[in-house]
């Protein structure tokens, strides 16, 4: 009843007037198989006395009009099922809808991203996108399902009542209770099947991500070059049968077993039934039209204890998509960073790692484990350190996409978690690593840097000028308005250099509107030599009064910065100017040489 409750209260989100319709019909499909059945009788009681009477008489005019009369009602059953349809199509649809909001709202409702980094977060997420992307068996389902109810249990009750009115209440109980029984057996059986899928969430979520794996366009090089066909092929069948042969196995069990029992016990109970009906009538205690009456409602009455194809799968695994999403909310509720409150500083002499400890959930040693840096406003900090040094990850705690454990990051000495995160991150203007590429116009890509200004096109036609885009848009009809993405109407795809210097634009545009702290996280890595120069002649223009966090590997950028920071194990292990750490010797100097020895060893070959 719990269950069925939770979908309930979905009512709001169906639409009240539709929800009305939907019930007037599911009520009236309910009253009419009980018409039928008792016009059917009336029908069969009556035909003796009308072939006595012949076909002129007043007896066989009556018979005809039973006729008629149970003939409209039959129509009327097949008019009403498709309207019964296509109205449940429609507030499902609604709810479904209803739904996709929710969980996108939970999704986008984290200032930061340790919802979306929790593993069992995630298989909850998976789940409700899954099932609702599926368009069917979705909550919407379940609310059309639950209404659609109504109609099969409105039958039941005519039917107990007439066999109760006309034979035995002690029957017509007796009907009830042992059509409700095999309910229970069969809807307790889907219910501990849906529970089963839920455990299982973890396997069919490496089920999903290998269908994706082996369907999407985006991974389609590289599974072709490296003939991955039949790994994927196998590694899907694995997975698949990880989850589905314990499935299999328990199905068998939860299904069969019940359903012998609970139809012995209905046959039983209906058998009893109609052995006493069959007892009264022979010795003449029921009319013609009373015994037909009762045999056809209790055999009808027995039959609503199958499953109900319209509601069953979807009232119980319909809510799976909102049990999850809901779950996925409260997941979210858990991870919620304080949001603060106080309006952000513009950064106007330093920004601190006060000792700053951090680990992600799961990891087996922390990323940060007391580190201790300034990075002076107006200048530019490069960040260098070994692959998983914590570079991207220094980013993101001043992004507020995580917290810090312990310490705080500082804005001239005020906590950033005291400060409102929206305000907050408009300060930065930030080239992830990996950042996105929207399938979007070039103009509306780069706008995404600011986008409450993204009307600001002369802006826009600025920072792509600066980003040294100007080439790439001469050859496009459609310049800055072309769409970047092949499979849109004029739309290109870029190269990965040309999708770089779009990123650089966005961050660029981000700080034209008022983001005081840049940060460049690999800005190079995809830009041919002759762009990267231009890159180099252009940086310290590019970033002029702007404080720079640039994270680089490749060494002749880092060297362009006021100050070079090394982290290692946790911590700073060198900081100074290109010239200070090579004067000393240490970790730098000597990537420093070795970088630029292979530099060398290259150009003499
Ligand atoms: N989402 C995550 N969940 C768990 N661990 C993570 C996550 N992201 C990064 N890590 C771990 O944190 C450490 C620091 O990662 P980070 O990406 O900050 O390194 P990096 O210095 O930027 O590396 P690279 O030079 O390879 O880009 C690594 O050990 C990495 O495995």
């Amino acid at each position: 009843m719990r269950a069925r409750w939770e979908i309930a209260k979905l009512t709001p989100h169906a639409g009240m007037p539709l929800v009305v319709a939907l019930v007037a019909v599911n009520a009236v499909l309910g009253l009419l198989p009980v018409a039928f059945v008792v016009q059917t009788s009336v029908l069969i009681g009556r035909i003796p006395d009308a072939v006595r009477s012949g076909v002129d008489s007043p007896a066989w005019g009556g018979l005809v009009a039973v006729f008629l009369g149970s003939t409209a009602v039959l129509l009327a059953q097949q008019v009403l099922a498709p309207a019964q349809f296509a109205l449940g199509e429609v507030v499902a649809r609604r709810v479904d809808g209803y739904a996709f909001d929710r969980l996108m709202s939970a999704s986008l409702r984290s200032p930061g991203i340790a919802p979306l980094e929790d593993a069992a977060l995630l298989d909850e997420l998976g789940e409700a996108k899954q099932r609702l992307e599926s368009g069917w068996q979705g909550p919407g389902d379940a609310y059309a399902g639950l209404l659609a109810l109504l109609a099969r249990y409105l039958q039941l009750v005519g039917f107990a009542v007439a066999i109760g009115v006309l034979f035995s209440w002690l029957a017509a109980l007796g009907v009830v209770v042992a059509t409700m029984t095999f309910r229970y057996g069969q809807r307790g059986g889907l219910r501990k099947y849906s529970n089963l899928l839920r455990r299982h969430l973890p396997d069919r979520r490496r089920t999903w991500y290998l269908r994706e794996l082996s369907t999407s366009a985006a991974v389609a090089k590289e599974t072709r070059v490296f003939g991955l066909a039949e790994w994927l092929g196998e590694r899907y069948r694995e997975a698949y049968l990880a989850w589905m042969v314990p499935t299999w196995a328990y199905r068998r069990q939860v299904y069969l077993a019940p359903y012998l029992r609970y139809t012995a016990f209905g046959l039983l109970v209906t058998s009893a039934v109609l052995g006493v009906l069959g007892l009264t009538s022979s010795r003449g205690g029921l009319t013609l039209t009373e015994m037909a009456l009762v045999l056809q409602a209790t055999i009808a009455a027995s039959r609503l204890g199958d499953a109900y194809p319209e509601s069953d799968m979807s009232t119980q695994f319909g809510m799976d998509a909102l049990t999850s999403a809901a779950a996925f909310e409260r997941g979210v509720a858990r991870h919620l960073d304080q949001p603060g409150s106080s309006s952000a500083p513009t950064p106007s002499s330093l920004l601190r790692f006060d000792r700053v400890g951090f680990g992600y959930p799961g990891g087996t040693r922390p990323v940060f484990d007391g580190l201790h840096l300034d990075i002076p406003v107006g200048k530019c900090t490069a960040v260098v350190g070994l692959n998983g040094a914590g570079k991207t990850t220094l980013v993101k705690l001043l992004a507020r996409l995580h917290d810090p454990t312990t310490g705080a990051v500082r804005v001239d000495g005020v906590d950033i978690r005291t400060v409102d995160v929206a305000r907050w991150r408009r300060q930065l203007g930030v080239i992830f690593q990996h950042y996105l590429r929207y399938e979007a116009t070039i103009a509306e890509n780069i706008g995404f840097g600011a986008v409450e200004h993204a009307d600001d096109r002369v802006g826009i036609e600025e920072v792509a000028r600066r980003a040294g885009l100007d080439e790439v848009l001469a050859g496009l009809p459609l310049g800055l308005d072309t769409p970047l993405a092949a499979h849109m109407r004029d739309g290109v795809d870029l190269s990965g250099g040309q999708w770089q210097r779009v990123a650089l634009a966005r961050a660029l545009f981000a700080v034209r509107h008022g983001a005081s702290v840049l940060v460049l996280d690999e800005p190079t890595a995809s830009l041919d030599v002759r762009a990267e120069a231009r890159f180099y002649d252009e940086f310290v223009d590019l970033t002029r009064g702007v404080t720079t966090i640039l994270i680089s590997h490749r060494f002749a950028t880092v060297r362009l910065a006021d100050q070079i920071v090394v982290l290692e194990d946790g911590g700073v292990l060198e900081q100074g100017s290109h010239q200070d750490l090579m004067r000393a010797d240490g970790r730098y100097a000597r990537l420093f040489r070795l970088q630029a020895d292979r530099f060398n060893e290259g150009m003499r070959s």
